[in-house]
């Protein structure tokens, strides 16, 4: 597939795009770096509050429902509905999806306020928000990425949205137009919140660039290489997930382009 990585990463670098995050106790601090490393400026804000307002000043919006209650519901839902209507684009990650009944409502909720630009998820989740009968084992993923490409391309019909799927490859499908990554490495199943950064700098990309399709390929892309380029330093999943880190900062523009694999 002909596109031009390099120019992506250029202008995410320059421009610095504020992307506001509503996500997960557990990953906040490491997509925080995630954004911040890759060139990115972060901001995590869930109070009902304030929300509008940051979404107000944000390229993007990535809604992350990882840890959700009550509370942080209420944040979701009136930052969707302020993106929407300012036309910001919205990421959402459906952590989960499929495991519990509240989380499968919360989402059916969520997606009745506003159409996302690009829903991210592993296999099992998108199954799950598709309505296929599957159980989602916690927020780990109990499928294979190529399985849900029926459930995937139902999904981005119904709701207009770019869906992204991780696994060994991972799946972008917008309509019927589809794109496979084959960057990565399987370790990176073992650090937590390697799915939810994926979903972050998803919301980086289509901050600066207005085509969905194409941010969430470069997201996918720009999460794999690091991914290798990380695995030649370190095979053990905590100095990984520095290494990991530093990649996102130390990667070029050359480098992701040439080292994307992209079908
Ligand atoms: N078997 C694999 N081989 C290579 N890369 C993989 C493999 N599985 C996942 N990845 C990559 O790991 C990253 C995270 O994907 P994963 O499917 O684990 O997300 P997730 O389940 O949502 O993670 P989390 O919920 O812990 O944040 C993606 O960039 C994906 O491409
Ligand atoms: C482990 C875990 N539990 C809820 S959210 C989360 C982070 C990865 O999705
Ligand atoms: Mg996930």
């Amino acid at each position: 597939m002909d596109i031009n990585f390099e120019q992506n990463l250029i202008n995410l670098r320059s421009q610095a795009p504020l992307v506001q995050n509503i996500t997960n106790f557990v990953v906040m601090n490491f997509t925080a770096n995630a954004l911040l490393a890759a060139g990115a400026s972060p901001v995590m804000a869930h109070a009902a509050e304030e929300v509008e307002d940051m979404v107000a000043i944000a390229g993007a919006l990535v809604v992350n429902i990882g840890t959700l209650s009550p509370p942080w519901v209420a944040g979701m839902k009136l930052a969707m509905k302020r993106a929407a209507e300012l036309n910001k684009p919205i990421v959402l990650d459906p952590v989960g999806a499929g495991a519990t009944p509240y989380r499968n409502a919360v989402l059916n909720e969520l997606l009745t306020i506003a159409s996302p630009t690009i829903i991210r998820g592993n296999a099992s989740e998108i199954m799950a928000l598709a309505g296929t009968n599957i159980r989602t084992k916690g927020v780990d993923s109990t499928a294979v990425s190529l399985d849900s490409l029926e459930a995937a391309t139902a999904l981005s019909l119904k709701y207009g949205s770019v869906v992204s799927v991780s696994g060994a490859t991972d799946l972008i499908v917008s309509g019927q137009k589809i794109a496979y990554v084959e960057n990565g490495v399987p370790l990176m199943t073992r650090i937590t919140g390697m799915g939810c950064s994926a979903s972050a700098i998803a919301g980086a990309f289509v901050a600066i660039q207005s085509n969905p399709f194409e941010a969430a390929i470069f997201a996918a892309v720009m999460m794999g290489v690091c991914g290798e380029m990380a695995f030649q330093k370190t095979q053990l999943p905590g100095s990984f997930q520095i290494a990991f880190l530093d990649a996102l900062a130390e990667i070029t523009p050359q480098n992701l382009q040439v080292s994307s694999r992209v079908k």
